[in-house]
């Protein structure tokens, strides 16, 4: 992947470049914006770096419409202005990322693949390899400040608490830390907490020295040195119970460990990132966590946003998963953009894990290579609160009824429409027929059609005219 770097002040391009060659990328270095526009013209790159002040113009005002061109290429821009005007003009291109000079040059390349990463999700057209980078897709503003407190704890060992509902991606995030941060060549160990017996946790998280209780037939090592040198993610923090939690904050508090039946304290050499999709204040007020814990955890507290404030992110979050159920073995399926606006109208309770869930189903039983909103429909939960609504409300009416008709129908691929309009037809004549008691020659007048072929129909679809005579 090639990232175009425009650059006039050479010192300062040959850093760069060698920051971001080292972080995995080629690098095509330019001087002036006539040559960069030159270069876009030619060839697609993953990610635009840019400085303002330029010997030919300024770095943003001509960015002009590359944003709107290059839509998936993010765009960093570099500038030692550091006004909030230079701010906000570059966030007004579409930037991924402003960098005021003088600036952290590992921080810059981080950010250029997070960057790419995110921007992976691009339509499935072949030419942007998926899924390198960091794994996580989404580039609406609210990701942005994720991505934003990510960048800031890669180098140190603060510690991280992430906060969110279920399944907006609080795991990967932790991963992602992981894999980005100075840790990384170090394990990472992941324990929920909620999923262990209240009795186990503590050897679980400690360790036990053989012999320890019951059942303890040799030594062993708890999460916290198994995590030694790297990363510890303990996830669903809020449901730890009381007495481990007590045990955690004293760990996190001396920084060692002492293992169940052991007399020894061990140092612990592990970052520490907890999750949780409870809201812990109240459980504080409750007395169901420790507060003093939760101010050990609550460090540098990053907020999950839930995937219906973020439905921006939708399509190429579907779009991404899509490829990864065809590199999982099932067929290679692309979504129409129709469908992907019909997917990102929809609430997602059970945020990106709902949505990845409901793409393999997509992918496995999508009959046509494109997925429009025929396939996309009949798979919807039937208790999603569906598209917005239209101004008014019969309208909005109608498209719910169409949608409940398409999930509880299923029309085979193909014979939608004809089925749809049978289905439409029937109820239509019999409300036509009410209104005219049953007098088949207004009705047809009414439809605007043929008064033999209503017959006609009317016997296809089995109404009998006869059961709307008003009678005396
Ligand atoms: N931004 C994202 N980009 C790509 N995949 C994502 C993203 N967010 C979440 N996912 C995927 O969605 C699924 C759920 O994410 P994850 O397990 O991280 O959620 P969580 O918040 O930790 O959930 P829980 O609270 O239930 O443990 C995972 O398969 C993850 O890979």
């Amino acid at each position: 992947m090639t990232v175009l770097l425009v650059e006039d002040d050479a010192s300062i391009a040959l850093v760069i470049t060698a920051a971001l060659e080292a972080e995995g990328f080629e690098v095509t270095h330019c001087d002036t914006i006539a040559q960069r526009d030159r270069l876009l013209a030619e060839r697609r790159f993953a990610a635009l770096v840019t400085d303002v002040m330029l010997p030919d113009g300024d770095g943003i005002d001509s960015l002009g419409d590359v944003h709107d061109r290059h839509g998936d290429m993010p765009i960093v821009i570099l500038s030692a202005q550091n006004t909030l005007d230079t701010a906000v003009r570059a966030t007004d291109t579409g930037a991924f990322e402003y960098f005021p000079k003088p600036f952290d040059i590992d921080e810059l390349a981080r950010t250029v693949r997070q960057a790419v990463g995110s921007a992976s999700a691009a339509p499935l057209d072949g030419e942007e390899p998926i899924g390198s980078g960091l794994p996580l897709v989404g580039r609406s503003a609210a990701m942005q400040s994720v991505y934003r407190m990510i960048t800031r704890v890669l180098r140190n060992d603060l510690t991280v608490l992430v906060l969110g509902e279920s399944g907006t991606g609080k795991e990967l995030v932790a991963e992602a830390i992981h894999q980005l941060g100075h840790r990384r060549a170090g394990p990472f160990i992941a324990v929920n907490t909620a999923a262990i017996p209240a009795e186990l946790i503590e050897s679980e998280l400690f360790g036990h020295e053989k012999g320890a209780f019951t059942g303890a037939v040799a030594r062993h090592l708890g999460k916290f040195e198994q995590a030694a040198g790297g990363t510890l993610f303990l996830d669903e923090i809020g449901d730890m119970p009381m007495q481990a939690q007590t045990r955690l904050l004293r760990a996190l508090q001396s920084g060692s460990v002492r293992r169940v039946g052991g007399r020894d304290e061990v140092r612990v050499d592990a970052r520490i990132i907890a999750a949780t999709n409870k809201d812990l204040q109240p459980m504080i007020a409750a007395g169901q966590f420790r507060e003093d814990l939760y101010y050990r955890l609550n460090v540098v507290p990053i907020a999950m946003p839930p995937l219906r404030e973020r439905s921006d992110d939708v399509p190429a979050l579907a779009r991404h998963f899509l490829h990864l159920a065809t590199t999982e073995g099932l067929p290679r399926r692309y979504l129409t953009d129709r469908a992907a606006i019909l997917l990102g109208q929809q609430p997602w309770r059970g945020n990106v894990r709902e949505l990845k869930n409901f793409i393999y189903r997509l992918a496995l039983l999508a009959r046509e290579e494109a997925i429009d909103i025929d396939a996309v429909a009949p798979l919807l939960p039937e208790d999603g609160d569906g598209p917005a609504s239209g101004e008014d409300g019969e309208s909005f009416d109608l498209e719910t009824a169409v949608r409940r008709w398409l999930t509880s129908e299923r029309p085979a691929a193909g014979t939608i429409h004809e089925t749809a309009l049978l289905a439409f037809e029937k109820p239509l004549f019999a409300l036509v027929l009410q209104e005219t008691g049953g007098n088949q020659v207004r009705a047809a007048q009414a439809l605007g059609i043929n008064r033999n072929t209503l017959r006609k129909r009317l016997g296809e679809l089995g109404l009998d005219p006869e059961q709307f005579v008003r009678r005396p």
